[in-house]
């Protein structure tokens, strides 16, 4: 038995894209999940949750938490031994939070520190963005901020960290429907135009630098996307009632956050509130029970004890 026996892991939510950055921007919510790892003397695995969407996770080999604890064993070439793992879930499941991030994050991090740490933060990140199979949701949750990945010429990845004004206010509409990730894509074409293309990359940039500045003529443009939201809105019962409450409260622009079904609007401080109110009624007007969240961004990322 390794000298630690016992792991905590506290990984915050995510929100990917943020409009034009497909599949390669994210920022790290103040929203967690927190899980509890004890190596065993029991053969059977025990996977215990906790938490309101607790009896929706499985508790079998097939957890996504445990898939990712024992493909870091393979990696090393070991085999995982007798585990309990407990979850203590506030992260909504399969919303566009970046549930899955949390689970495959806390898989690996519980597992390095049990194994006694022999891989890098950088490869547990390696690891984690091939796990997730995009980079967005997994690199803000291990790292926090607002984090950009993108493909590298002398590594794998290039990350880079976002400066996020801390004027521009994150608020998040969670309906109480499910959009897996896996069902949102297949929505998305194979192809784009040439304008589409331009469109986006410009768009992406004017977000980076609204972001910095919080300059809210900026972000309005920016938060336009051409990749994945015009394909998408149709899958979010009362997207376009809870877009025109958003903007018409005073907020810079709103988005689907990841893949959906949360919406995220982005709002300075003074704004904020009212524009959370006007979202939640929004979406009650729909007749969808929503939670409508005034959050922070995360800036220190996945925590390991
Ligand atoms: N805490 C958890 N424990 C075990 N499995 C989890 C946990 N959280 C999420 N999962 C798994 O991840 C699935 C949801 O992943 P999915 O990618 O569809 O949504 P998401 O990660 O919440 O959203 P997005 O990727 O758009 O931000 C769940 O159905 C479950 O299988
Ligand atoms: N970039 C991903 C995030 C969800 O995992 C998507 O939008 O499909």
């Amino acid at each position: 038995m390794s000298a630690t026996s016992t792991v905590k892991v506290k990984v915050p939510a995510t929100t990917a894209n943020l409009g034009s950055g497909f599949d390669c921007l994210g920022a790290a919510l103040t929203l967690y999940n927190q899980f509890r790892f004890s190596l065993s003397t029991r053969e059977v695995l025990q996977i215990i949750a906790t938490g309101a969407e607790a009896d929706r996770v499985s508790t079998d080999a097939s957890n996504l938490v445990y898939q990712s604890f024992t493909k870091l064993y393979e990696h090393l070439g070991k085999t995982p031994p007798p585990v309990q793992i407990e979850i203590a879930m506030d992260v909504p499941l399969a919303r566009g939070l970046g549930s899955s991030a949390t689970a495959i994050v806390a898989g690996l991090l519980g597992a390095n520190r049990l194994a006694g740490s022999p891989l890098s933060p950088e490869e547990v990140l390696h690891l984690a963005i091939a796990l997730e199979g995009h980079p967005d949701n997994v690199v803000p949750a291990l790292m926090g901020g607002c984090q950009l990945a993108a493909s590298g010429i002398d590594r794998d990845w290039e990350i880079c960290d976002i400066p996020w004004d801390r004027s521009v206010v994150p608020i998040v509409a969670i309906p109480n429907f499910e959009l897996s990730t896996a069902e949102a894509r297949r929505v998305l074409p194979n192809h784009y135009t040439r304008a589409d293309a331009i469109f986006n990359a410009s768009h992406l940039g004017l977000l980076l630098r609204g972001l910095e500045t919080g300059r809210s003529d900026w972000l309005r443009s920016a938060l336009q996307d051409r990749i994945h939201q015009p394909y998408r809105q149709a899958l979010i019962q009362g997207y376009e009632s809870v877009q025109s409450a958003a903007l018409n409260a005073g907020a810079h622009g709103m988005v689907i956050s990841g893949a959906g079904p949360t919406l995220l609007a982005l709002a300075d401080s003074a704004s904020a509130e009212a524009v959370r109110s006007a979202m939640s009624s929004a979406w009650a007007g729909q007749e969808v029970d929503a939670q409508v969240k005034l959050l922070q961004i995360d800036r220190q990322g996945a925590i390991v004890e």
